[in-house]
């Protein structure tokens, strides 16, 4: 093993040249202080643990045994949780790359085809015009064109989203070549016309012009919901929209596949190649499993090996629009690197977002989920897979570096080199039979072979099964954002969102290939599956965050302390515990530039999402496991309301719809500010229990979090305002809940 295996405080390069680097990496300064802190912190839980095995054995009534009990369960999960963490604090690692000394040293001809995977899934939710962009800003890389081939999933069937992609191969042919020639940036055709200021060439001006005609064409098609005859231009564009019969829906119609623009016959108007697009909708039957994401991945990782079968394949959500022109010579750093090259599964880029708030309200910045996390693992095996922003080697989808897996038949392997052309009528055929529904049957595509089946997150599955495979991963994460996507603005679709992750992480968490049992053993690094198990178990917060969002209060209602008094060391303990956990956090923020505000949101977010998404998404899973619902890929909306951006705009919460996800905030939100004023009364009337002090100081930390709430909910008439069927089930709920634990801790007042 060269520069990569060993691991250590360096800065080097590939033993192929050392003066001219193709890239570095170095581990993180704060390393050492992060094992300091874990030595103290693992510490401090310990004497935590032991307090609490201490007032279980001495407890006297059932009730405190009881209320001792869910803390000792809370902090456990709490302590799997922090320890977990700590996996990716160990060997955290920085990395740069130098496509300057790439291009000094490989020829451009020998540089590897790529195919890129763009999904996207419903017409409505994901506009066609932002799958459009996010496919031409990937095929104006900076890369020789005729080794592009681009690849639009549609799981939503639409003669729409085809009819986009017809307008955008013929504005490709004036776009590439003006992104060359004037060396733009961004090459996302909406992101560049926005932006630049209005001293624009009158080729600019011409382009412009033409974009906003295609963009008025689109969404003329997608507003009446049919392509009319007059949009039709030829034979072969009447032929293509032939296939959407009457009998034609999004869940049960035949395959299209339509190559739009193919590398070695069409031309821009500059006389260069244009890269291939191909639009693929895989056949759909009702009665059929497709497999949400995964599937469509599948189907695309076949189709186009049948069509091109370029050995890099970059997978992209759809709102996901390249953001840097070099990107793909940053990977090639990687994959042109002899020490690392043979067992690298996937280079991985960050989810970056655009359009997120100053102060990010819904912190869906995931800073930790996205960026620092990443970091820390790379230090191992490398980061996992995120979905979107991730080139593959194709060989890592066939089985482990050593022996690649066969495919049933020789057009699919990855080391099968196509020779015929895309266009010619047995390739095509070929490429709808292995797009079928039951081209799958009794094979090991979505098992052994491509993107893994079984969850809901099968980008987080996917990288693990390869990283036990043996296949290693690097973290690319250069100062310009290499993909810049959407993030949800309302509170409906952020925590609708975080609720399937959360399904899918305990699917991955309690599925055969745990990484907790699997995973330590066959990465063969304890550490690295510790990483894995802290998200495959991270619904499990649910736990910890719903009991101290009420336990704790609706003790003191009762007047019952369940903390250390003030006077007692316990108490400095508890203090440590929870001070040093924020403190790391807010550290590891403000090191990274973000401003305190971002911080607080993120926290306020982080306990909002653990007591939603992650309590529903555990039950949802529970009803799974035995049967009782079939949770599905519910698609985040990419569609944009004016009147809920400006709210997003000002920080304003935005409920509005009456989603059963408010209710446990809502809850808990009446609870704590209930316990806050009755402890208030009774403080003002002289009765002040010092053995009371940690549960007032934890509700006034929840009612000063859940500000927002209790705004939404008393002082809103906007749209956004919390839905007043919400409020009346909630504090139904919450009196209930009052009333059952009242007559509970009558019994044991002490
Ligand atoms: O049946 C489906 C459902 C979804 N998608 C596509 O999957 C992508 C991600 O969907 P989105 O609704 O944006 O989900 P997010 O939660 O924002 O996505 C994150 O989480 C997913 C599940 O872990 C990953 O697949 C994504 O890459 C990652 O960005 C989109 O391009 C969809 O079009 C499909 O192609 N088919
Ligand atoms: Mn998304």
């Amino acid at each position: 093993m060269g520069a990569l295996g060993q691991r250590g405080n360096y800065t080097t390069a590939p033993p192929s040249s050392p003066s001219l680097p193709f890239h570095t990496v170095e581990r993180l300064p704060h390393t050492a202080l992060n094992r300091l802190f874990a030595a103290v912190y693992t510490c401090a839980i310990l004497a935590l643990l032991y307090r609490h095995a201490q007032t279980l054995l001495h407890s006297t009534t059932l009730v405190s045994f009881f209320i001792t009990f869910s803390l000792l369960v809370s902090d456990l999960v709490l302590a799997f949780m922090w320890a977990t963490s700590q996996a990716f604090r160990m060997n955290p690692v920085r990395r740069e790359q130098f496509p300057e000394n790439l291009k000094r040293k490989v020829k451009e001809q020998d540089f590897p085809k790529l195919d890129v995977f763009i999904c996207t899934a419903d017409p409505y939710k994901e506009p066609p015009m932002g799958v459009v962009n996010t496919a031409l800003s990937l095929m104006a890389y900076d890369y020789p064109t005729d080794k592009i081939s681009v690849y639009v999933s549609d799981d939503g069937g639409s003669a729409l989203t085809l009819f986009a992609f017809m307008e955008a191969s013929k504005f490709a042919s004036y776009w590439l070549p003006f992104c060359r020639e004037n060396n733009i940036m961004d090459r996302s055709p909406s992101v560049y016309f926005a932006s630049t200021g209005p001293s624009w060439s009158s080729e600019a001006q011409n382009i412009k012009e033409m974009y906003e005609n295609m963009k008025v064409r689109v969404e003329n098609v997608v507003n009446r919901g049919e392509v009319s005859e007059t949009y039709i231009t030829n034979d072969q564009e009447r032929e293509a929209f032939n296939k959407w019969t009457s009998a034609f829906t999004p869940r049960d119609h035949p395959t299209v596949i339509q190559v739009l623009l193919d590398s070695s016959k069409d031309r821009d108007i500059t006389g260069h190649f244009l890269p291939n697009l191909i639009y693929v909708s895989r056949q759909k039957i009702k009665t059929s499993p497709h497999h949400f994401k995964a599937g469509a991945l599948n189907v695309l990782l076949r189709v186009s090996a049948v069509l091109t079968n370029a050995p890099i394949i970059l997978t992209q959500d759809c709102d996901m629009y390249s953001n840097d022109p070099q990107t793909l010579l940053k990977v090639l750093c990687y994959v042109f690197d002899p020490a690392i090259e043979p067992n690298l599964g996937f280079v991985q880029f960050p989810q970056k977002f655009i359009g997120i708030n100053k102060d990010d309200t819904y912190g869906c910045e995931y800073k930790h989920l996205a960026v620092i996390n990443p970091m820390g693992i790379d230090g191992l095996r490398g980061p996992y897979y995120c979905g979107t922003g991730t080139f593959f080697r194709r060989r890592a989808l066939f089985g482990d570096p050593s022996t690649c897996i066969k495919a049933e038949i020789l057009e699919l392997n990855p080391n099968n080199t196509v020779n015929k052309p895309i266009k010619s009528p047995d390739v095509l055929a070929l490429a709808h039979h292995v797009a079928s529904c039951s081209y799958e049957n009794h094979t090991e595509w979505g098992f052994k072979i491509g993107f893994r089946y079984g969850t809901l997150v099968e980008d987080f599955f996917t990288g693990f099964r390869l990283q036990c495979d043996g296949w290693r991963s690097v973290f690319c994460n250069p100062e310009r954002a290499a993909f810049l996507g959407n993030a949800p603005i309302n509170l409906a679709d952020v925590l609708n969102q975080c609720k399937r992750w959360g399904v899918g992480l305990l699917e991955v968490g309690f599925s055969e290939y745990s990484p907790i049992t699997i995973g330590t053993r066959s990465i063969g690094l304890m550490v690295m599956g510790l990483c894995y198990s802290h998200y495959s178990f991270w619904p499990l917060y649910a736990i910890p965050v719903t009991i101290y969002s009420f336990l704790p209060q609706l003790a003191l209602l009762n007047g019952v302390s369940v903390f250390p008094k003030i006077s007692e060391p316990w108490f400095f303990l508890y203090l440590f515990l929870f001070l040093g956990a924020y403190g790391q956090e807010l550290t590891e923020y403000v090191l990274d530039g973000t401003s305190f505000r971002r911080w607080w949101n993120a926290q306020r977010m982080w306990m909002i999402r653990k007591s939603s998404s992650f309590s529903f998404g555990t039950v949802e899973y529970l009803l799974k496991s035995i049967g009782l619902s079939a949770p599905g890929f519910n698609v985040t909306s990419k569609v944009v309301d004016d009147e809920q951006s400006k709210r997003y705009d000002q920080g304003i919460f935005e409920f509005g719809v009456p989603s059963p996800l408010f209710v446990p905030l809502t809850m808990a939100a009446i609870v704590n500010l209930f316990s806050l004023i009755w402890v208030s009364i009774s403080v003002f009337n002289g009765n002040f229990e010092e053995g009371l002090f940690l549960q007032i100081l934890l509700a006034g930390c929840i009612v000063l979090n859940y500000l927002p709430i209790y705004e939404a909910i008393a002082l809103r008439s906007d749209n956004g305002k919390m839905p007043t069927k919400i409020t009346i089930i909630a504090t139904f709920l919450a009196g209930a809940l009052y009333t059952a634990t009242f007559h509970c801790f009558q019994v044991m007042k002490y």
